[in-house]
């Protein structure tokens, strides 16, 4: 649709891992991204599938200014990130935000949590000390967290909890993209639930885009727009997840699709569906 501010935009993007060499030959190098081409609208989900080693990891990594690719271009709110500099612009980072799988080792266990969560706004902000409690304390809520949870160490909290905090830590500058790195994967099913509901509300409440990593179908229709599969660095198939679930098109991914059980989720997605409809009918 014409109407769709993008949001992030990829253009043949390649990374090449360089390989040690030994005593006698040369190292050679590995293309572990071979040109990829995406677009993410405002509001929406791109998910990235593919097997063990496919490049997810990679792609969402350069996604999210943590690495730079070897070529290619990659654009974030129109605006071409300069690949070339060791690291993106404060204005540029406090755009995107990364969530990695593990919420244990993402978080410094001697920092309370109020402390985790104010961090980004004592680098990159001036706010007074107060106003930063007032945010932290305000997010924390938002996240189903409340603000006796402040003076509290990471240890003291679950799993799902634990990637609630770095849920909201990832929001404090107001990001307009977040990146999710399998953020589920390590949690109990049940809960697993909880944090992807938890995502498809924030998402609907501050009108985030999210490009989200997974090797789990299940959790892909439930959360995905769009869908991304990738094989050996390639993107062998995109499309819609209505199309893509329906009809399958590569071989690769109908042979990822028959492998891997898809539990019924339609009902559940149902309701995120009408809410982003009764969203976008308010705008
Ligand atoms: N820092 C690195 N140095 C060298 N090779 C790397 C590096 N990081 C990743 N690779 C290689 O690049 C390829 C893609 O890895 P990547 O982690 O992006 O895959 P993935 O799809 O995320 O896999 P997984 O689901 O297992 O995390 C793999 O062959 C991997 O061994």
């Amino acid at each position: 649709m014409t109407n769709e501010t993008t949001v992030v935009e990829g253009r043949a993007i390649v990374r090449d891992y360089a390989m040690p060499g030994s005593l006698f030959a040369r190292g050679s190098v590995m293309r572990a991204l071979k040109g990829i081409d995406f677009k993410v609208s405002k509001g929406k989900t791109l998910a990235i599938v593919g097997e063990s080693g496919s490049g997810k990891s990679t792609l969402a990594r350069i996604i999210a200014l943590i690495d730079a690719p070897t070529s290619g271009a990659l654009l974030i709110d129109g605006e071409a990130v300069d690949i070339s500099r060791r690291r993106p612009s404060p204005a540029l980072r406090s755009k995107v935000q990364m969530v990695f799988q593990n919420p244990y080792g993402s978080l410094n266990p001697r920092q309370k949590v109020g402390d985790v969560l104010m961090e980004p706004l004592v680098i990159n902000t001036t706010l007074p000390a107060t106003e930063r409690r007032d945010r932290a304390e305000a997010m924390l809520r938002k996240v189903g967290l409340q603000a006796e949870h402040f003076n509290r160490y990471p240890h003291m909290f679950s799993g799902g909890q634990r990637q609630r905090i770095a849920i909201a830590r990832a929001l404090m500058l107001n990001p307009s993209l977040l990146v999710l790195d399998e953020p589920v994967s390590a949690l109990d099913l049940s809960v697993q639930a909880q944090v992807l509901n938890l995502l498809a509300d924030l998402q609907d409440e501050f009108g985030l885009t999210y490009v989200f990593v997974s090797h789990d179908l299940s959790v892909v229709r439930y959360i995905a727009d769009e869908v991304m599969v990738i094989s050996k660095g390639e993107a062998v198939e995109q499309g819609t997840r209505e199309a893509l679930f329906a009809n399958p098109q590569h071989p690769y991914t109908k042979s990822l699709f028959a492998a891997t059980p898809v539990t019924n989720v339609e009902a559940i997605r149902a309701r995120i569906d009408r809410r982003k409809a009764a969203r976008a009918a308010t705008v």
